[in-house]
């Protein structure tokens, strides 16, 4: 008789926040930006400041779905030489300090290029819980699904306000760990304010999916925290973090005591009232 699966990292680290009373926060940070070294550091600095859940984005060189903040540090990253062995190394020398979940933010072809079984298995093995291929739709993504049901690796998919109900529910149906709502059309990207309607939108997916959903884009103050934390089960904040980086290039001191403190203004938004 096999050993149950082990509640995967992602479907803990949920249910500690619900049982918390709050929203997970879910914090993006590009791998590898500004070098492999100051990205440990920058993980571990928001890691060991509440990140319930880390996207990691792998560096391409066509990040076609991220703002300029997001697609500058990509630049950084790859001009630093960061490339498939280096972001491996990266999830790996966190696995050395911390469980928290770890979720790729790819692109297909970084994916495809040298099998997609290798990629999924080779992740996995680094110690990567999650995989979310920005520009592959549920519909073309059925040998990427199989492979990391073989390997246990979530596949986490967006909806964006855009998404037809119809395909809402197709992608709950292939969505594993989380569903990701981008609250907004367009790329990512720090904004003053974030759109009316979340609730109605988080409630209209969840209607499709016992998933928990997460919502990102543009959330940058604690009252975005709070306002997005009372309605979905996680808050993703990623250039606001990313721009951290760059606003202290040159002092992994700088930038690592800068992140704390933007986790330390941020996180109290997630408790629920
Ligand atoms: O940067 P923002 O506005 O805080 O949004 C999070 C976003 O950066 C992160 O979730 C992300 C990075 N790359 C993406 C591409 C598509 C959707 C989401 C993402």
């Amino acid at each position: 008789m096999p050993p149950p699966a082990s509640p995967s990292r992602i479907a803990a680290a949920f249910s500690r926040a619900r049982a918390e009373g709050r929203s997970a926060f879910v914090a993006y940070l590009c791998a590898g930006d500004p070098d492999l070294e100051t990205s440990v550091a920058a993980c571990r600095t928001v890691i060991e400041n509440g990140v319930d859940v880390l996207e990691l984005g792998v560096p391409f060189s066509d990040p076609v779905a991220d703002g300029v903040t997001n697609q500058l540090a990509a630049q950084r990253a790859l001009t630093a030489g960061i490339g498939r062995a280096q972001v491996l190394e990266l999830v790996r020398r966190i696995r050395a300090f911390s469980e928290v979940p770890i979720v790729f933010y790819t692109y297909f072809n970084l994916v495809f290029t040298g099998g997609i079984e290798n990629y999924v298995s080779e992740a996995r093995a680094a110690g990567v819980d999650g995989l979310l291929t920005l520009d592959l739709p549920p519909e073309e993504a059925g040998e990427l699904c199989a492979a990391c049901a073989k390997h246990g690796m979530e596949t986490v998919f967006i909806v964006a306000p855009t998404t037809p109900e119809e395909r809402i529910r197709r992608i709950a149906a292939s969505a594993t760990g989380f569903i990701y709502y981008v609250s907004r059309e367009g790329v990512t990207g720090v904004r003053d304010s974030l759109v009316a309607g979340l609730g109605e939108a988080v409630a209209q997916i969840k209607a499709h999916t016992a998933l928990p959903v997460v919502v990102g884009f543009g959330i940058s103050t604690r009252e975005h925290v709070r306002q997005v934390a009372a309605i979905a089960d996680g808050v993703v904040v990623g250039s606001l973090l990313v721009n951290v980086i760059a606003q202290n290039l040159g002092s992994e001191e700088a930038i690592c005591a800068a992140l704390r403190a933007q986790m330390r203004e941020l996180t109290p938004g997630l408790a629920r009232a």
